[in-house]
């Protein structure tokens, strides 16, 4: 661990009186693994029962648990086929908190890579409008692998600024998450690289966005709302304060308690203009548990206008969703899900119903991927590959996870194989990685060729 900067460490000293020598200490302490199980795709239960690695649970996070360090989940089959997202155990505190219904209209505004979009899906079990935005372009890229890993048939992956999306979505959302960008001093540990980007001017830089960035995530919410706030900071400046001074412009919002605030520290209320209700918020210090740095507060908006918006008119031609249905009927055993469909070039997608219209925005995904018509057929997409069960293909091939043939499958080969001709999901332990066409007797490889093992 590199030095930190003084005036961070005069600071904390000044602020945690007594308690900063406890705080300074659990840098000597290694940082905290994680692993969450994607509930979209498997039981905890189930997991637990073929978890290769040892897992003890994270109080705050049903399904969290820690790993040890010798683990690489990061490598395992498991990994690939979607069944976890490995997370920092302290940001496994803010989903169940905003905790988003089935059926649901939801935003995570700053959500890349992906961490907090993909919990926030299990909560919303399939159902419903998820809209997962990302700032950066490159970052927006990663977010959309991850939501297609994890098998998430209802988000949507845009690349916008928050000013831009508030324009497009007035009073809509039923939850929102600010998982806002910050001067990272809760990641110290896990991310040398954070310590040394830290400066005061940049605490300062970030403070000032944040504020902007909830003031246009304020614009989105419906009445009756609901919006968390969380850093993974230290400062004052970007945490207590923001909320006072977000509260102080925004009357039409409260703060709430904070769920299973028994885990955390409560935020301080003299860091934030000594706003009584700032000890709702809660502060998840690295010396109190077995976790990075975090910062959190609970949002309700308690009045103002509900906007109905005009649903998305898409234009699909007939010969495009016969294509598809022929598939289906060929190939699954399952009722396509319910949804609009839309065509951008040859890709086909599946939006959720109700989608306001995004043609003025910029999208990575504007729903689920179903595929692409090539020549007067219908091939499926490896985004609709991860959002379904082995048994909804009409064929299926399941291997061992140390069977050699899923390390083929997974560097791109063929493979030779007994199954009827068609369309074929390739799974591990019956949970699919992608699809294969069997023709006489050989599986043709269709694993994405930028997700190959090289
Ligand atoms: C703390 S990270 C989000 C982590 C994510 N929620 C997760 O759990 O995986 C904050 C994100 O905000 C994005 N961001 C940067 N500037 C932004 C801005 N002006 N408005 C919105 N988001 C921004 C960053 O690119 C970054 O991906």
């Amino acid at each position: 661990m590199k030095a930190l900067p003084q005036s961070y460490v005069a600071r904390m000293t000044d602020l945690l009186g007594e308690d900063s020598h406890l705080f300074f200490k659990s840098y000597e302490q290694p940082k905290t693994l994680g692993i969450r199980i994607n509930t979209l795709k498997i039981s905890i239960e189930e997991f637990l029962a073929l978890s290769p690695f040892k897992l003890e649970p994270v109080p705050w996070a049903p399904q969290g648990f820690y790993y040890e360090e010798d683990a690489s989940p990061g490598k395992h089959v498991f990994h690939t086929a979607g069944l976890y997202y490995i997370q920092e155990p302290s940001a496994m505190s803010i989903a169940p908190a905003l905790a988003p219904e089935p059926g649901e209209k939801v935003l995570d505004l700053c959500a890349a890579p992906g961490g907090k979009t993909t919990h926030l899906a299990a909560y919303m079990k399939g159902q419903g409008i998820l809209v997962a935005n990302e700032f950066t372009a490159s970052r927006a890229k990663i977010l959309a692998e991850n939501v297609e890993r994890l098998g998430l048939p209802n988000a949507i992956v845009l690349n916008e600024t928050p000013a831009r999306l508030a324009s497009a979505f007035p009073n809509w959302f039923d939850r929102i998450l600010v998982d806002a960008p910050c001067s990272g001093e809760g990641m110290f540990r896990k991310d040398p690289a954070a310590c040394e980007e830290w400066s005061p001017e940049n605490v300062s830089h970030c403070a000032i966005r944040q504020l902007d960035i909830l003031e246009e995530a304020a614009k989105m919410l419906r009445p009756g709302g609901k919006l968390v706030y969380s850093t993974c900071t230290f400062s004052p400046d970007e945490n207590e304060s923001v909320v006072d001074k977000f509260l102080e412009r925004n009357p039409k919002f409260k703060l709430l308690p904070f769920p299973n605030a028994e885990f955390f520290s409560p935020a301080n209320p003299k860091w934030g203009n000594n706003r009584n209700d700032l000890q709702y918020a809660v502060r998840l210090w690295p010396h109190r548990l077995r976790g990075e740095g975090h910062f959190a507060a609970l949002f309700e908006k308690t009045d103002g206008n509900d906007t109905r918006l005009a649903p998305f008119q898409t234009k699909v031609s007939a010969e495009s969703v016969s294509l598809f249905h022929s598939f289906v009927r060929d190939n699954l055993v399952c009722a396509p899900r319910e949804g609009q469909y839309l065509l951008q070039g040859d890709h086909l997608y599946l939006l959720p119903h109700n989608l306001p219209d995004l043609k003025s925005l910029k999208w990575v995904r504007p729903g689920l991927h179903l595929g692409e018509l090539k020549k007067k057929r219908f091939e499926p997409s490896h985004t609709l590959a991860m959002t379904l069960k082995n048994s909804d293909a009409v064929h299926y091939i399941s291997f061992e996870p140390d069977h050699p043939d899923i390390e083929r499958y997974l560097r791109g080969e063929t493979l030779p194989v007994e199954q009827e001709e068609g369309w074929t999901l390739v799974c591990v332990l019956n949970f699919p990685l992608g699809w294969g066409k069997v023709v006489q007797h050989t599986l043709k490889n269709h694993y994405p060729k930028g997700l190959r093992i090289p």
